[in-house]
């Protein structure tokens, strides 16, 4: 008999797509603790998680049944892959669900650091607002200026074509060069990340986070931006470097970032909160009402699929597939 394990209290859609199993849940609105998760998911054969349950090895080698983790998130940087596949354990991801929300806040925050739009909010909040003035909050145009994205998948491509939208050249820099006639649907010129760096107005960050990408935009390399870029993150915190990005945006080295991330989540280093030149948000790329509920339905299909032997619609490892 299958036996599932949910970490995260769960809405009612998935308590009517899971009523058929023995399936119990976290009711409540707190992270379990590994002790917790080994506990109550002992004799489980699957497990649906979020990005916030760290699944680590000790979880993997504790629970002796257990045959698929599926995360619902795009990301899985949460869970230890390599103990996984040592166990056979098959682990499934939502990425195609997220990536338009995603795409629509990495936007937001692009608007919203190059028009000031938390600064003005506030501004006018605490009774400053005495009418119209001429040099009231300029921002910078987004138009005719040079959006760099960083990591051209699926999130990287939807922000391209938002960005066109508002006038900007879109340059890209990925692991893998696209097709030339993708590059031309979506008016995108590849560069070296260095070179795309020392160009861009505005750097969009869309890369996992893997032992390559931690801290890919470090000290070094936040140098190399314009006096006048934008950095925009809503990939993974740990992909910049947190204190190096403080420092530039201390000295005003950079206009301003928008952050949706951070390293050490869900701390978010006081100085941060401090400046007036960085839009921060607590970690909401995917959170519309819509996608919420279609990452939770893709994310129990995948489980359901594994567990009947099928090949799930996304997966990042199939113990099945393990032999080619
Ligand atoms: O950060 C959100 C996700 O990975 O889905």
């Amino acid at each position: 008999m299958e036996k599932i394990f949910v970490t995260f209290p769960p809405s009612g859609i998935v308590k009517v797509l899971l009523k058929e199993f023995n399936t119990s849940y976290n009711e409540e609105e707190r992270v379990l603790s590994k002790e917790e998760i080994i506990e109550r998911a002992r004799d489980a054969t699957a497990l649906m998680t979020t990005l916030v349950d760290k699944i680590d090895r000790d979880i993997i080698f504790s629970l002796p049944n257990l045959k698929v983790i599926s995360n619902c998130a795009a990301g899985y940087d949460n869970i230890d892959i390599e103990a996984a596949k040592e166990r056979k354990v098959a682990v499934t991801n939502t990425p195609g669900i997220v990536t338009k929300a995603t795409a629509d806040i990495a936007m937001a925050l692009i608007l919203a650091v190059s028009r000031r739009i938390i600064e003005a909010d506030r501004f006018l909040r605490a009774g400053k607002f005495e009418g119209w003035r001429f040099n009231l909050f300029q921002g910078i145009d987004l138009n005719r200026k040079v959006l760099g994205i960083v990591g051209m998948g699926k999130i990287g491509k939807e922000v391209a074509q938002r960005a066109i939208g508002f006038g900007m050249r879109i340059i890209y820099y990925s692991r893998h060069r696209l097709p030339e006639s993708e590059e031309r649907i979506l008016s995108a010129t590849y560069y070296p990340l260095d070179e795309l760096l020392k160009i861009a107005d505005v750097v969009s960050l869309h890369v996992p986070l893997t032992p390559e990408t931690r801290h890919l935009i470090n000290k070094e390399r936040l140098q190399l931006l314009k006096p006048g870029a934008i950095l925009i993150n809503t990939a993974r915190g740990p992909v910049v470097d947190e204190q190096a990005l403080i420092e530039a945006l201390k000295e005003k080295r950079i206009f301003g970032a928008g952050l949706d991330v951070y390293e050490n989540e869900p701390y978010v280093p006081p100085e941060l909160m401090e400046l007036d030149n960085v839009v921060l948000l607590p970690h909401i790329g995917s959170a519309t009402v819509e996608t919420r509920q279609t990452m939770l339905i893709e994310a129990i299909q995948n489980m359901l699929k594994v567990l009947e032997g099928e090949k799930p619609d996304s997966y990042v490892y199939l113990p099945q597939l393990d032999e080619n």
